[in-house]
């Protein structure tokens, strides 16, 4: 940079068009430097890397071992190298990265060279974190702030009255713009003020000025090359908002005005309109670049909480100039910090609308970027030269210039994150990095040679100093040729030569007297003329001072009611001050408001979530119930089929049933007239037995008295006296009498019921276990054989049993009567009489009827009538 120099303005008036002319205020100026220097062509492309990225063998990132500063990146199938100039590690700090990133870019922005470093990555993967930083750490911006305020410490041009405009243009305000400027940034500077206290305040996560202050104090003085000069510095702070550029430094409204862009006659692309604003303090511009990172578009995402939503560009240009002097010269140069919005997808974000809007035109903007990048370096690469698209979108146009120019130094920062997550992100990137590094000599421009000024080509025609000095010509001339030669007859010819010669110089000096005498008066002309001019001069300049005086007095007045209306102005600002207060309370609730319906909405989203597993999980179950279903279905049909076949069966049995009810109505009928048939055998068969009874009776009574007789005549014919036989007169059956003592026991003892059969008759079977409601009580009988007796117990109530243990019964009973016992067995089944208590003695117990001896009928007449059969 030693050649660093100064150029005066060529062709001002063409250079700044018809426009800038016509208003004669402005001073249109243009610098460049001497391209003696020799430029660094490459991009300088940094990587750095997330500190939550772990390079464990599961990541699929890892620096390369073989080579430094290289990065790997594992896919399934394949590993990708990718070279940068130097990589920041996740433990790198945020001074490591400015030191080796942007220290040396900021030398040479002091020294006249451009810079713009921009950071490049997916949504959170740190670019933010790498230009902003945060409370504790920050970033790149502060830092340069610092350093420039530090090296420029005491050089520090405090007049407004020289402004870059355009790209690298430099114009002269007059005194209202100045004072336009300066209102502008005393209102910023208000407003940025009020905005730090509140959100120091809030305990928000922004850089206070103490901290800005001690990083001025740490800040390493840069050697700045130029030690007569004074510099301005000037800030401007724009972001490319859906394809819209914005002036950050715009007073806060409700409809912000987008700029155009323009350019200029050296093809630089600039912003229209973007304000520049004058800061001579570290804490004017620390609040300036709080106001600006204030009005920023940052939004919550899935990914990030306060994420970019839109390109911003931060941008530092200087002006210096010679002390003391009133020459017009400048160095200008700008130093450009650009956060880029994040690269994302919408499948990761899920935003949706204003946010979806965003993202298509934050990656529409990158997919043109990376297109201009790979056509860059394909036109290195082949003789056949494309157009690169810098006019496809707002971004690459306002870097375009960067590219195509050699006196700016680019820098690239990629930041990455290893998230599985954001993988295809991260290789995008990488690969747009890759091409970037590639990128090794930037875009040849042709060297402009300087023109030849008019004015100076004006100016030599005019200096004295460089006129034609006639005299010395008349007295070389003199020199040359000697006034007197001798005479001799060779030399006659050249004599008369000679004399034709001092003839001709005599012609020639009379001549030259004439015009001498004619320039002489030439001269006196013109200095009367100049006199006559000056002296017109003094009283244009007499004039002139009347003009300026009253142009001066016109000015203070402009000045006078300009401060009248600011007075104004500001008591309309301390009013609305107040409404602003109150309004941004109301902001506070809304903001609160905000906080709990995003913290509800997060809760619904994520109910929404589990609503949609479950309505996944219903889906499948209504899949498999829809299977289940049609089987069913088949299987219902199938059934049809068998129940239609099964219903012809059954009206052909209904037919069948109603034959055989038919048959049953017809057979009933028979029944009946069999059972009255019955009913009148039995009844004559009752009363044959009474018949036959009677007759018994009668034989019993005639064979009685027949064997009395018979015994009467035994005796007498035997001659022994006569013992009368004992009578039995109730039963002719043989009576046992059974003595077990078992039968003593309660439970043994059983009130005897006999069945009567549902259909007719009774059963020839007793069965003392059968249910009680079918049986009807048994009336007692009275054991006949000792009367009186009988005649005691006939009041008494008896019960009857049954029994079927033949074997007891058998040991306590006489010979005779084991002998009709045996005949039954094990079948045989006994009912007795049982006495009561007070009854018991001889005989206790009164057989009814055997089960081998006697039908039912006859053992239920027993009962009935108390006589055996
Ligand atoms: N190197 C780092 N060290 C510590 N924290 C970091 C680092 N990089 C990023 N972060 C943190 O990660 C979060 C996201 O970072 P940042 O906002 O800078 O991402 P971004 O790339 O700018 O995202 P977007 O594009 O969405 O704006 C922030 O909370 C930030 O503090």
């Amino acid at each position: 940079m030693e050649d660093l120099s100064y150029v005066k303005p060529a062709e001002p008036i063409s250079r700044f068009g018809k426009d800038v002319h016509e208003r004669g205020d402005r001073i249109p100026k243009r610098f460049s430097f001497s391209t003696d220097e020799k430029l660094d062509d490459a991009i300088q492309v940094y990587l750095r890397l997330k500190p939550d990225t772990e390079f464990s063998k599961d990541g699929f990132l890892s620096l390369s071992e073989e080579e430094k500063n290289s990065l790997l990146l594992k896919k399934k199938s394949s590993v990708s190298k990718f070279s940068f100039s130097y990589i920041f590690k996740p433990s790198a700090s945020q001074e490591e990265v400015f030191l080796k990133s942007t220290e040396d870019n900021l030398q040479d922005f002091l020294n006249g060279k451009n810079a713009f470093i921009f950071t490049y990555g997916t949504s959170s993967s740190g670019k933010t974190f790498t230009i902003q930083g945060t409370k504790n750490n920050p970033g790149l911006i502060p830092r340069i702030i610092a350093t420039i305020f530090a090296s420029l410490e005491n050089a520090i041009d405090e007049s407004y009255r020289y402004c870059p405009e355009r790209s690298v243009s430099v114009v002269e305000l007059t005194e209202n713009e100045m004072f336009e400027k300066f209102l502008l940034k005393e209102k910023c500077l208000t407003w940025a003020k009020k905005l730090v206290q509140q959100h120091l305040q809030k305990n928000d996560d922004i850089l206070s000025f103490e901290e800005i202050e001690l990083l001025y104090k740490k800040s390493k003085k840069l050697v700045v090359d130029k030690d007569d000069c004074v510099f301005s510095i000037w800030f401007s702070f724009a972001e490319i908002y859906n394809e819209k550029i914005y002036d950050l430094f715009d007073m806060h409204k409700d409809v912000r005005n987008p700029l155009q862009l323009s350019t200029d006659l050296d093809k630089c692309v600039f912003i229209k309109g973007l304000q520049h604003i004058h800061v001579t303090t570290l804490e004017e511009a620390y609040f300036l670049y709080y106001y600006g990172c204030y009005n920023r578009s940052v939004s919550f995402t899935s990914l990030n909480e306060r994420s970019s939503r839109s390109h911003s560009i931060f941008t530092v240009k200087i002006l210096g100039r010679q002390k003391d002097s009133n020459d017009n010269c400048f160095i200008t140069s700008s130093f450009s910090v650009c956060d880029l919005a994040g690269t994302e997808r919408f499948s990761k974000t899920r935003n949706h609308g204003s946010r979806m809007k965003e993202s298509q035109s934050i990656n529409s903007s990158f997919l043109v970027l990376n297109r201009c990048l790979k056509i860059i370096r394909e036109n290195q690469l082949r003789d056949f030269k494309q157009v690169v698209p810098y006019r496809e979108s707002k971004l690459t146009q306002l870097m375009g210039t960067s590219f195509t120019t050699r006196d700016t130094n680019l820098v690239m920062i990629v930041t990455v994150a290893q998230s599985q997550n954001l993988m295809d992100e991260t290789e995008t990137s990488l690969k747009s990095s890759a091409i970037a590094t590639e990128i090794k000599a930037m875009i040849e421009t042709p060297v402009k040679k300087k023109k030849k000024m008019r004015f100076s080509s004006a100016f030599s025609h005019l200096n004295p100093g460089r006129g034609v000095n006639w005299n010395e010509i008349v007295s070389c001339n003199r020199n040359i040729i000697p006034s007197s030669l001798p005479m001799q007859d060779g030399n006659l010819e050249l004599l008369k030569t000679l004399e034709k010669e001092k003839k001709q110089r005599q012609e020639a000096e009379t001549k030259l007297i004439e015009l001498e005498k004619a320039h002489r008066v030439e001269i006196e002309s013109l200095i009367g003329e100049h006199k006559y001019l000056s002296d017109q001069r003094d009283t244009e300049s007499v004039r002139d001072k009347e003009l300026e005086a009253s142009k001066v007095q016109q000015h203070e007045q402009e000045l006078a009611s300009l401060k009248k209306q600011h007075e104004i102005l500001y008591e309309k600002y301390m009013n609305s001050r107040a409404d602003f207060l109150s309004l941004q309370k109301k902001l506070r609730l809304l903001r609160d408001d905000y906080e709990q319906l995003k913290a509800k909405h997060e809760g619904l989203e994520s109910t929404c979530e589990e609503l949609e597993d479950m309505l996944d999980d219903a889906k499948e179950e209504v899949e498999e119930l829809q299977k289940e279903n049609k089987e069913l279905n088949e299987a219902i049909i199938a059934k049809d089929e068998d129940l239609v076949l099964k219903d012809e069966r059954i009206s052909v049995l209904e037919l069948e049933v109603e034959q055989l009810e038919d048959n049953l109505q017809d057979n009933a009928e028979e029944r009946d007239v069999y059972d009255k048939l019955v009913k009148a055998l039995e009844d004559s068969l009752r009363n044959k037995e009474d018949e036959i009874k009677e007759l018994n009776d009668k034989l019993v009574t005639q064979s009685r008295s027949y064997e009395d007789e018979i015994n009467l005549l035994k005796k007498k014919l035997e001659g022994q006296p006569y013992r009368e036989s004992r009578r039995v007169k109730e039963t002719n059956a043989p009576i046992i009498r059974i003595q077990d003592n078992s039968f003593s026991d309660d439970d043994n003892r059983r009130t005897p019921y006999i069945r009567r059969s549902r259909s007719a008759g009774y059963r020839n079977s007793f069965n003392d276990s059968d249910d009680p409601s079918f049986l009807i009580p048994v009336r007692r009988k009275i054991c006949t054989s000792k009367k009186k007796k009988r005649r005691q117990a006939k009041d008494l109530e008896s019960s009857y049993y049954f029994d079927g243990k033949s074997d007891s019964a058998s040991t306590s009973m006489g010979k005779s009567d084991s002998a009709s016992i045996s005949r039954g067995q094990s079948a045989r089944r006994v009912l007795y009489k049982k006495t009561s208590e007070e009854d018991l003695g001889e005989p206790p117990d009164t057989l009814i009827g055997d089960s081998t001896q006697d039908s039912p009928n006859t053992i239920f007449r027993t009962l009935r009538t108390g006589k055996k059969y």
